[in-house]
């Protein structure tokens, strides 16, 4: 960690005070994928999926296993590029630009679009505190100790954690619960100021109660950052999201969006029968 004391540009947070600064406007952006298709090698495991995922909301990803959902989620950062055999086509547009245009730069999509995996992997033997900050680092940025210290608080405030952990902040990661670490995580991929947000079965590793923890941290973030969830958990998307896009993969073709709206209606009033199937668990 450096010690240095010069001024630092954080970006401000979304939705919230920046460090020393005025309360900034919210910087939660829409999400559009539009005829995304994907393939690994010559297997094409999505076709032509198009999605509004709208700025301060949160939107689940349903469906069985391996229709597609996890795919389709690191295509929205960016991450499937980085499998060997993987290629994509159509377009991810954030707040309307495309962030596979040729100009803009993967670790921009990176930064803009954060992700939260299944299992937390926090650096288990880095502090509490350096693990919040770990992708500041990494991207370059560097802060004076009361911006460090002010962001630290923030994030895991954001996060749910800090009143957990605000004695031990140089306690190792790894020393927390999973439910904890997973909180640890989230306030890691705030702090760099992430506009959107993609989580990949964040409580499928947890407990109960820190599986309504984490849906409790993931309600008071939408404000501030565009959400966007895979989840297997059927209550879960009832629970957290204000939309919902079921994905399905039929007899070994790729995986499309049959239906997508408002939670409650795809819960309550689906239009496809095969979408009323599976949120009232007669298949997947
Ligand atoms: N790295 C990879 N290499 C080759 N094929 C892959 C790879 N990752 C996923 N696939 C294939 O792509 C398809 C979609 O997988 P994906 O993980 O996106 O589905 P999913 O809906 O997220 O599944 P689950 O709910 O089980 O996580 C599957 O047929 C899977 O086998």
């Amino acid at each position: 960690m450096s010690t240095t004391d010069e001024t630092v540009k954080l970006p401000p947070v979304p939705g919230g005070p920046a460090p020393h600064a005025p309360v900034a406007a919210s910087r939660s952006a829409s999400l559009e994928a539009r005829d995304i298709s994907a393939w690994f090698g010559d297997h094409k495991v999505l076709d032509r999926v198009s999605l509004s995922m709208p700025a301060q909301r949160v939107t689940a990803l349903i469906g069985p296993s391996g229709c597609g959902k996890s795919t389709f989620l690191r295509i929205l950062n960016r991450m499937h590029e980085l499998i060997g055999t993987a290629s994509l086509a159509g377009q991810v547009l954030l707040d309307g630009e495309d962030i596979y245009d040729r100009g803009r730069r993967i670790t921009q999509a990176r930064r803009e679009i954060g992700m939260v995996f299944q299992k937390p992997n926090p650096f288990p033997a880095m502090s509490i505190y350096d693990n919040v900050l770990a992708g500041l680092k990494m991207n370059g940025v560097r802060a004076g100790r009361n911006e460090r210290d002010d962001l630290v608080e923030e994030c895991l405030t954001k996060a749910g954690l800090w009143r957990e952990v605000a004695d031990r902040l140089r306690q190792p990661g790894g020393a927390l619960s999973g439910g904890q670490q997973q909180r640890l995580c989230i306030a890691r991929s705030l702090a760099v100021r992430p506009r959107v947000l993609l989580m990949d079965e964040p409580c499928s590793a947890l407990d109960p109660t820190s599986t309504r923890r984490i849906e409790q941290t993931i309600g008071e973030l939408s404000d501030e950052v565009t959400i966007v969830i895979v989840t297997h958990n059927m209550q879960q998307a009832a629970r957290v999201s204000h939309s919902c896009a079921f994905f399905l993969a039929e007899q070994g073709t790729p995986g499309v969006i049959v239906e997508h709206g408002p939670t409650d209606a795809m819960f309550n009033s689906p239009t496809d029968e095969r979408t009323s199937d599976y949120v009232n668990g007669r298949f997947g």
